[in-house]
């Protein structure tokens, strides 16, 4: 055993001691040994559940079938790095707060977690005894690309920013196993490159690493572990699974290619219901932009982002939102849905109505935006929300106020908002589970009942930031599908082309005052 990381033999992992519990693999995982110095990647539409069964968080069965590598009687140190949600805040716009930085932690306090108690204090409060390597902190600042983020608010971090944050954070902590689940999961392509070369150099803690069917394994992988619902399908030295890997892609995306889901309703059915579905062209043209922006600047702490932005969003037309981590996409979002405190800007103009303080609110400007993105994901599942069976769920996107109003309202809803919700729900293959508890879906399913959520109320503006990561392929497609006829304005942010829709327009933002717009090509 001292030669292994981990070692596994005959276990049958289960959930509770309860006799009757259900085991995760039907059959007992036969042999499973991860050795020092190797690099899995663990592969397939299980693989979530099996790095569970690795990371201890079941009951193995018998008790000495899953062995970890360190001394005798010391408790295996397991760090999950996982990336289905972000952080938890109260709402998406306390990110924007700015009275939040006199009481939150910085990014190097959040690394550094060894503070007991609320996380939202930053004066000093109790410390673990847990001693922090001060080089393993720098290096891990410098490798990746904190150094010059230490002292920013944590809550004021991007997605990819905060991402590098949490693995920094997790292996800090020198585990004796890092588990990382969809490392490069909203993640710009330098960014994904940047965390890719550092996993694969990095030797202080063994690290395994979850992908998907499509997910490209990384050069440095040296070993792979597929695993579907009735356990470990195959493994081995990646060279010596190398066909077994193309093949089960190859079978993986023939089945998905699948899209006649068995609904009565067409795709014109569900557009009937929106405004805009029977505007002849030559009058939606003649409507004003939906969205203009008029030389928009915004700075934090005197540090531009955006810098004097000219975008003009035409009704029905759908843009894709490009740019770099950290350059602004999400901010340039929270100023549609006044999240952000500069959102009261006449030069925001919408609909041919500039936006100022007085002349609209918050309510009514997010009457007409529908969203889904990660921060909402997140919130969802952390609130009470996450108990709401999926119909119930869905039924909140028919509160107006906010995307981000989750209060239980099916009891209230019209007739005909039943019957919109009762038409997507069918069309979208979500009409066997509307009983379920939306929390018991897997996470792909919960992405797509919060995109058909974010559709409900028929939303002028529709936001799609991320709404597809995590999402399995099938229904990506199905939802890209039906987006193609969408006849509201789309904004999309996606930096993954199988995750992006089919998008007219493009919107790049560089850096500050740097941005490009242009129309988007099809090859
Ligand atoms: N409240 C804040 N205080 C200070 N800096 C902030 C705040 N909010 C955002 N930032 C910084 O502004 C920059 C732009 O952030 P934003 O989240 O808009 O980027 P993004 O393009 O959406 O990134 P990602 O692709 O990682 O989601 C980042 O450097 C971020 O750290």
């Amino acid at each position: 055993m001292s030669q292994s990381v981990l070692q596994i033999r005959n276990a049958l992992f289960k959930s509770s001691l309860q006799r009757a519990a259900p085991a995760v693999f039907p059959v007992p995982i036969k042999k499973f040994d991860i050795k020092p110095g190797e690099k899995w990647v663990i592969w397939g539409a299980e693989r979530s559940k099996f790095m569970d069964a690795i990371g201890n968080k079941y009951l193995s069965v018998p008790s000495l079938s899953l062995q970890y590598g360190m001394k005798k009687n010391a408790i295996a140190r397991i760090e999950f790095v996982k990336f289905t949600g972000v952080m938890p805040t109260a709402h998406i716009s306390a990110r924007y707060e700015y009275f939040k930085d006199d009481f939150d932690q910085t990014c190097g306090k959040f690394i550094q977690d060894n503070s007991i108690g609320s996380m939202s204090v930053n004066y000093e409060v109790t410390h673990t005894s847990r001693k922090i390597d001060p080089q393993l902190y720098s290096f891990l600042l410098s490798e990746l690309h904190l150094k010059e983020l230490e002292n920013r608010w944590a809550m004021g971090l991007s997605n990819g920013q905060m991402r590098r944050a949490r693995l920094a954070r997790s292996l800090l902590k020198e585990p004796d196993l890092a588990l990382i689940d969809d490392p490069f999961l909203g993640l710009d392509p330098t960014a994904t490159k940047i965390i890719s070369d550092f996993l694969g150099r990095y030797s202080r803690s063994p690290i395994v690493i979850g992908l998907r069917y499509h997910d490209k394994i990384p050069p440095w992988c040296t070993h792979v572990c597929c695993v579907n619902d009735e356990g470990i399908v195959f493994q081995g030295n990646v060279d010596s699974v190398r066909d077994l890997i193309k093949s089960t892609r190859e079978r993986f995306e023939l089945v998905n290619a699948r899209t006649n889901l068995e609904t009565k309703y067409k795709i014109e059915d569900l557009l009937s219901y929106h405004p805009l579905a029977q505007v002849p062209h030559h009058e939606v043209v003649k409507l004003p932009d939906g969205i203009q922006f008029h030389g928009i600047s915004v700075s934090y702490k005197g540090e531009p982002i955006l810098k004097e932005l000219n975008w003009k969003v035409a009704q029905k037309t759908k843009w894709h939102i490009r740019g770099n981590n950290g350059t602004g996409k999400s901010t340039l979002l929270s100023l549609v849905t006044a999240d952000h405190p500069q959102s009261w800007n006449s030069r925001i103009v919408e609909n041919g109505s500039p936006r100022k303080t007085g002349s609209t609110d918050y309510f009514t400007i997010n009457r007409r935006i529908g969203m889904s993105s990660p921060e909402l994901h997140a919130i969802f599942n952390k609130s009470q929300s996450a108990k709401l069976s999926v119909k119930e769920s869905l039924a909140t996107g028919f509160n107006e106020n906010s995307s981000n109003d989750f209060l239980a309202c099916y009891g209230h809803l019209s007739p005909h908002q039943r019957q919109i919700l009762d038409v997507y729900a069918d069309y979208f293959g979500l009409k066997d589970v509307a009983e379920e508890k939306y929390g018991n879906l897997s996470v792909s399913n919960q992405k797509l009942v919060l995109f058909v959520r974010s559709l409900l109320k028929m939303p002028q503006v529709l936001i799609l930031d991320e709404a597809f990561s995590a999402m399995e392929e099938d229904s990506v497609k199905l939802c890209h599908q039906f987006l193609d006829y969408w006849p509201g304005i789309v904004l999309v942010v996606s930096h993954v082309p199988a995750e992006t829709p089919r998008c007219d327009h493009y919107l790049r933002l560089i850096s500050p005052g740097h941005y490009e717009i242009g129309n988007v090509t099809f090859g």
